[in-house]
């Protein structure tokens, strides 16, 4: 399945390419960080990263900021808001929150894929309150009650 989504390519991220998805089956596409010279993050440091990019998702959809697995294994680089939401009725700026957690500092570079967008339908809620809900298996048992191996 796949939708239309609207994107405007601000002027800093104009030379930019689009997110794309890297292989037929990705779930994400990539983003590219819009910064106009490098970055470098320190251990621990924290730096919101533009993308350059504004997007209009359709009504009922969601977008996720999700980290990328090489940074984490390889830079120890983490989305610190995981998954970050993007609104459907948001309009500004994508940004994209990264924490180093690794040992070294980490440099990026324009164009850099820093994170993968994710976009996902959304189910929307209303409440319906009761005063008691109907048992289930699991019960009230949490945090490792079915054992931890
Ligand atoms: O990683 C992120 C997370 C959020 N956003 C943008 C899109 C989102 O629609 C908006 C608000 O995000 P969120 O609801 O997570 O933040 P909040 O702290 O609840 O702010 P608000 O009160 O504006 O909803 O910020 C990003 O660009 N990147
Ligand atoms: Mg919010």
């Amino acid at each position: 399945m796949s939708i239309f989504i609207r994107v405007v390519r601000l002027a800093h991220g104009a030379d930019l390419p689009l997110p794309a998805y890297k292989t037929s089956g990705s779930a994400g596409m990539d983003l590219h960080a819009a910064i106009l010279t490098s970055l470098s993050l320190p251990p621990t440091e924290r730096a919101v990263i533009a993308t350059g990019l504004s997007i209009a998702l359709p009504k009922g959809y969601e977008g996720q900021i999700r980290g990328r697995s090489g940074l984490a294994l390889h830079c120890g680089i983490a989305c610190y808001n995981a998954p970050g939401t993007i609104d459907s009725d948001y309009r500004g700026e994508i940004k994209v929150m990264l924490i180093n957690l690794g040992k070294k500092t980490v440099n990026f570079e324009r164009g850099d894929r820093i994170a993968q967008l994710v976009i996902s339908p959304v189910i929307k809620v209303a409440w319906e309150e009761v005063y008691a809900l109907e048992d289930s298996e699991r019960g009230t048992g949490s945090f490792g009650s079915t054992g931890l191996n």
